[in-house]
């Protein structure tokens, strides 16, 4: 073929056109069908980008038809039969029997209380369970599960699924999910969303050194304390996630119309 020639071909590649020598010796296809290389791909970032979407799409897909739904976070590591266990109980029943589904991280400790009592409550329980570096399966209490790759990709279910937070006692994890919804809620990225802390012992030492050191210093705005409400009593926070839903929905469109779960 003379140069001329050659400079003339053209291949088009999905949006790519190539031309002359620039124009590869094999298509797309041949490469995905005919060669079995090395497998290390799969562990590359853009293969984990396919995966962190798939894991999404999976999510959305099987999380948006969930009724409203209230998460409950609190530590793994509280036993049954323990005081803070049966709050956990409590805490789950009532949010069954106001009619929301109870969306917890699916492990033990203070999420199987939740899911256990709304399951026996009758409600919906939910998991969203976390790949973790050892062995664990779902609680027992749970009536749909999904278990995430990522943490982050759970985190969006939780916020994007609920239409509040309850935080029982819990350590790191339990900490970073309720700084994360108290984040979101205080640069407006999430509107309707009330959270609560349940268990004044265990929560008010953080309330505070919240106010001493971070209202004291001008870290946060006096209106940022309210973002976050406590209580011990299980009662009392499904009062106070029912009527945070009509204040938002009268502000929304001046009734209640469309506060609480849809029964
Ligand atoms: C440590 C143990 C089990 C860990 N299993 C978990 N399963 C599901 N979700 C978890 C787990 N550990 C933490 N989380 C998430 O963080 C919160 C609890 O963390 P904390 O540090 O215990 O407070 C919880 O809300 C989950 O979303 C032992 O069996």
């Amino acid at each position: 073929m003379t140069e001329e020639a050659k400079h003339k071909q053209t291949r088009s590649a999905g949006p790519l056109t190539y031309r002359g020598d620039s124009i590869p010796r094999t298509t797309t296809d041949q490469r995905l069908l005919d060669r079995r290389g090395p497998s290390d791909w799969v562990h590359t970032d853009p293969w984990r980008v396919l995966r962190i979407q798939s894991e999404v799409v999976e999510g959305f897909g099987l999380l948006s038809e969930m009724p409203s739904a209230v998460s409950v976070f609190g530590s793994a590591r509280i036993q049954p039969g323990t005081p803070y266990y049966e709050l956990g109980v409590q805490v789950g029943r009532k949010i069954a029997e106001a009619g929301y589904a109870t969306v917890t991280g699916g492990g033990p400790g203070m999420m199987e209380a939740a899911n256990k009592g709304a399951q026996e409550a009758g409600g919906l329980s939910v998991g969203l369970g976390i790949e973790l570096p050892f062995e664990q399966n779902l609680n027992p209490y749970i009536d749909m599960g999904v278990t995430f790759r990522y943490f982050f990709v759970r985190k969006l279910m939780f916020v994007k699924y609920s239409q509040a937070f309850v935080v029982l006692p819990g350590g790191f994890g339990t900490l970073d999910e309720l700084f994360e919804a108290a984040t979101l809620v205080q640069t407006d990225k999430v509107t309707r969303f009330p959270v609560v802390l349940v268990g004044t012992e265990f929560w008010g030492g953080l309330e505070k050194w919240a106010r001493e050191s971070l209202l004291e210093n001008g870290l946060i705005k006096p209106g940022d304390m309210d973002l976050l409400r406590m209580t011990d009593d299980p009662d009392e926070v499904v009062e106070i996630i029912k009527k945070a839903h009509l204040d938002i929905a009268h502000r929304e469109n001046g009734s209640g119309e469309g506060a609480g779960p849809e029964q």
